[in-house]
């Protein structure tokens, strides 16, 4: 019996499903523990070296220990790592961000992204003093139950688009429309659009495989929201610093009322920011009445790698490469199976790409769901025999890291080719 196997079955007697977050039970026949992370590859207990394109679901756009963000951590670490008072590397990295991102003056740092999203709501309702906030199907912005309503990620690999423990009062103040289509955010405005405090969107969709927005859908929601009164928050939990200094908001032109953070600002370690102008975010506890606090809060460790990341990202070319080699790992995905004439489609943004079994474009959740997600599954299991994981579930991205190097991306490639052969 393999490590990994022993490790999962003593694992489900105490763990729910064997993990702590669902899409790690998505691995068949059971997930593979791992040993250590270092650059693109992760070593497993079983002795297995894999290319590893999940990367911890997005945040470790520098690859696993990156040496200037291990050698801060460590150095940091040896003088304690929890103050319940402020600490300068909260003030040097909220500068940091709002130096990147016009739209944000403020900034409250909580725990994850999804604790981000439910202040971020939280205080949405606040200011507008209205209760009705609109998503996207197949957008996902945390296990937070204002917002588990169409989700995408583990909720729609495992089909659970209403979660139950959410009360039906909650989620029918959740109003649902489709993604990159802006008539159908005009028809639900039309009818609701004043009692709805927030559009919340997934600039990139991220959580449904990956999903770019159509030219002037990000523009078209910040017109609609100014419109009804609304406030728009932009979710940039994955695309914040993976798309660039600036995040989605920069890349396509389209300034947020409220930003929510996550992922690489932690530079790997647990975070999740709120952002925004003065006159939102004075509204947060102590300023104002919107209540927020966490033991957690502004973690010193959390901090000292999301500011050694960012410091890394601003400095090298970092980005350079982690965007390159996405764009070269996408063309060849296209070319392999284009030899091999088996329907597909890429979609690619900044250091992100995923494929779909289908035919056609891929624009939203419905053109997303037509994709043949057995054969993606097959492919990513196909892989990971081979020494290469993608994520598996088609609702989740592939990721790139400034380590994954040319050869490492060739390499990937003749892999995907042998395995796309086994597909057929
Ligand atoms: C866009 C987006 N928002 C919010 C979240 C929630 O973040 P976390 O898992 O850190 O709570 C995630 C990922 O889980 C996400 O991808
Ligand atoms: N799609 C999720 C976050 O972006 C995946 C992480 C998780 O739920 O464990």
């Amino acid at each position: 019996m393999s490590e990994s196997r022993r490790l999962y079955e003593e694992a489900q007697r105490v763990l729910v499903g064997g993990v702590n977050s669902p899409v790690r039970a998505a691995i068949k026949p059971y997930p593979f523990f791992v040993r250590e992370g270092k650059g693109p590859y992760l070593f497993t207990v079983d002795g297995n070296r894999l290319i590893d394109y999940v990367l911890g679901y997005g945040p470790l756009i520098l690859g696993h220990a990156p040496e200037p963000v291990t050698r801060r951590v460590m150095d940091y670490v040896s003088r304690g790592w929890l103050y319940g008072v402020p600490t300068e590397i909260e003030v040097l990295l909220a500068k940091k961000i709002a130096d990147h991102f016009p739209s944000i003056r403020r900034i409250r740092f909580v725990n994850s992204g999804g604790e981000a999203v439910s202040t971020a709501i939280r205080l949405a309702r606040g200011y507008t003093k209205r209760k009705k906030i609109l998503k996207f199907e197949g957008c996902y912005h945390g296990a937070v139950d204002y917002v588990l309503v169409k989700a995408g990620s583990a909720a729609a690999h495992f089909g659970v688009p209403l979660s139950a423990g959410v009360p039906e009062d909650v989620a029918k103040l959740t109003l649902v429309a489709r993604y990159n289509d802006l008539d159908s955010v005009e028809r639900v405005m039309r009818s609701e659009g004043n009692d709805v405090a927030a559009i919340i969107v997934e600039p990139i969709m991220a959580n449904y495989g990956v999903i770019p927005p159509k030219d002037g859908f990000l523009r078209g929601l910040r017109e609609i929201a100014d419109r009804y009164g609304a406030l728009l928050i932009l979710d940039e939990v994955v695309t914040g610093y993976r798309i660039g200094l600036g995040g989605a908001q920069r890349y396509y032109g389209v300034s947020a009322d409220i930003t929510t953070l996550g992922k690489i600002i932690g530079g790997g370690f647990p975070v999740g920011a709120v952002g925004a102008r003065d006159e939102i975010m004075d509204l947060l506890s102590p300023r104002g009445p919107v209540f927020n606090a966490g033991t957690f809060n502004g973690h010193p460790i959390s901090m000292v790698a999301g500011l050694a990341t960012i410091e890394v990202l601003e400095t090298t070319n970092a980005y350079e490469n982690a965007i390159n080699t996405s764009r070269r790992l996408a063309e060849g995905f296209n070319d392999i199976f284009s030899r091999l004439d088996i329907d597909h489609v890429v979609n690619w943004a900044p250091t992100m790409l995923q494929v779909f079994f289908t035919k056609g474009e891929v624009v939203d959740h419905e053109t997303a769901s037509k994709s043949n997600t057995k054969l993606y599954l097959r492919l990513h299991e196909e892989l990971l025999k081979r020494g290469v994981f993608i994520a598996p579930s088609q609702f989740e991205a592939m990721f790139t890291s400034s380590s994954h190097t040319n050869g490492i991306i060739e390499e990937t490639l003749r892999q995907v080719e042998d395995s796309a052969k086994a597909l057929r």
